[in-house]
């Protein structure tokens, strides 16, 4: 049993006040209008915390996270387009959680969210590589929407903000370039062509331009971004699309990708955890941290992105078929072309978003490892859960996923 779910099981099962779909405004929260500080010993004990984004994958994890590891924290607010129903059922102790339905591309909404916060994790945005949304769309979201958090903490007095960017924001590039044991200095052709990859980088340079701004009350935001690799963990959604369709094939899948491509992959409980820290760190160390970006990593295995995937999906009964690519190459270039032409074809009438296009070939194809110690160096950084328990606990939602 590991550290944190022993944490868990043992503490006491207290309902959190929550308010559910509540929209809250900057009157009903007492704000003085001064610049927030956590320096100040009175407020010490008396966090408000505001994650935008908080009902997703990653931020659910946050969310308990901040509840299990931030002592100081008074109130969480969960932000989010769509309210989750686990947020009634959080084990929240004496912190109060408010959660919030809004839209970051709504200035107003996200104003109001942020009115009285010290500390903003803005996670929220549009994760998409399939095609399911315009690529205006998903500018609006991620770099409107960032933008409208970035205001809304100058405007109140917020001065601690951490966003959560992407390892997409420095590749894979279109031209397939490997990344192996990268880190945050390592010289890279950072090419977007993708409205995803594209949009973090914007939201990232944006928040890391923020950085020093005076906010209300006179003093300077303080902004950090993290880099994520892919993430995994329960709820990751994909990882339940390739079982099913792993079950619907007799248990298999086929292998389509080279066994030496290498992926490097992180926990989501670790992503959490560095989210939180960070927060936390900003303020005693703005100096160093203002401005940064961290990649997210933790002791993950470097291996392809299905034989990765197989360190969970294989103790769940499927099975990985080849141990080279059944399809050849120039196949696999051939059908995610078509079903590129099809998505487009197809959009007047239906939304066809499969999960081989060209861009995700080209990422599953490419080599993109991290190796850093920034973060550890920086804030003090160490995972939480070692890779064994990541597994352990992986493997766990898997199985309980079709349960
Ligand atoms: N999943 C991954 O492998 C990685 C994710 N990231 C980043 O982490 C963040 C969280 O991603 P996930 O949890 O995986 O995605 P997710 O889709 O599960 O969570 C995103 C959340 O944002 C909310 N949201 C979307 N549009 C919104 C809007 N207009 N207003 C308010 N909320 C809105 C969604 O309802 C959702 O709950 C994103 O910013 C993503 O770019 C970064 C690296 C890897
Ligand atoms: C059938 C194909 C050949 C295999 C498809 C695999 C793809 C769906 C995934 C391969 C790499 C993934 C991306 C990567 O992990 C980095 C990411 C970072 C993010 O910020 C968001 C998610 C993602 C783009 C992730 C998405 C799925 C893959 C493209």
């Amino acid at each position: 049993m590991g550290q944190e779910e022993e944490q868990a099981e043992g503490g006491r099962c207290v309902t959190g006040r929550l308010a559910p779909s509540r929209q809250v405004s900057s009157g009903q929260l007492g704000h003085t209008g001064t610049g927030c500080s956590m320096a100040d010993p009175a407020q010490t004990q008396e966090l408000v915390y505001l994650v935008t984004g908080g009902c997703g994958f990653l931020g659910e994890h946050v969310v308990q996270m901040l509840l299990r590891r931030e002592p100081r924290l008074r109130e969480l607010r969960v932000f989010d387009l769509h309210l989750s129903p686990w947020l009634e059922k959080l084990d929240a102790g004496p912190v109060r959680v408010t959660a919030i339905q809004g839209d970051v591309t709504q200035a107003h909404e996200v104003e109001a969210a942020v009115a009285g916060a010290h500390v903003v994790i803005h996670m929220a945005g549009l994760v998409d590589v399939f095609g399911r949304a315009s690529s205006e769309t998903i500018h609006m979201v991620n770099v409107e929407g960032t933008r409208n958090v970035i205001e809304a903490c100058v405007r109140w007095g917020t001065r601690f903000l951490v966003y959560t960017s992407s390892m997409e924001v420095v590749g894979p590039n279109t031209k397939g370039h490997p990344f192996y044991r990268g880190n945050e200095d390592t010289p890279y052709e950072a090419v977007h062509a993708h409205p995803y990859p594209c949009s973090k980088a914007l939201a990232e340079r944006l928040v890391l331009e923020a950085n020093g701004r005076e906010v209300r009350g006179g003093l300077p935001l303080v902004t950090c971004a993290l880099r994520p690799t892919g993430i995994y963990g329960e709820g990751h959604q994909i990882m339940r699309d390739f079982y099913r369709q792993g079950l619907r094939l007799g248990s298999r899948l086929f292998r389509v990708v080279p066994a030496s491509v290498e992926h490097g992959r992180v926990y989501v409980g670790n992503v959490a955890w560095m989210h939180v820290l960070a927060a936390q760190e900003l303020e005693r160390r703005e100096g160093l941290m203002g401005g940064q970006v961290y990649f997210c990593y933790d002791s993950s295995p470097y291996k392809s992105y299905e034989d990765f995937n197989m360190e969970f999906l294989g103790p769940c009964g499927v099975r990985l078929v080849g141990t080279r690519p059944v399809v050849p190459s120039w196949l696999l270039v051939l059908l995610a072309a078509l079903n590129a032409l099809l998505q487009w074809l197809l959009r007047p009438l239906l939304l066809y978003a499969p999960l081989l296009n060209p861009y995700t070939l080209a990422m599953a194809k490419t080599t993109f490892t991290v190796s850093t110690t920034k973060a550890q160096q920086h804030f003090g950084y160490e995972p939480l859960f070692s890779w064994e328990e990541s597994r352990r606990r992986t493997i766990r939602w898997v199985q309980a996923t079709e349960g």
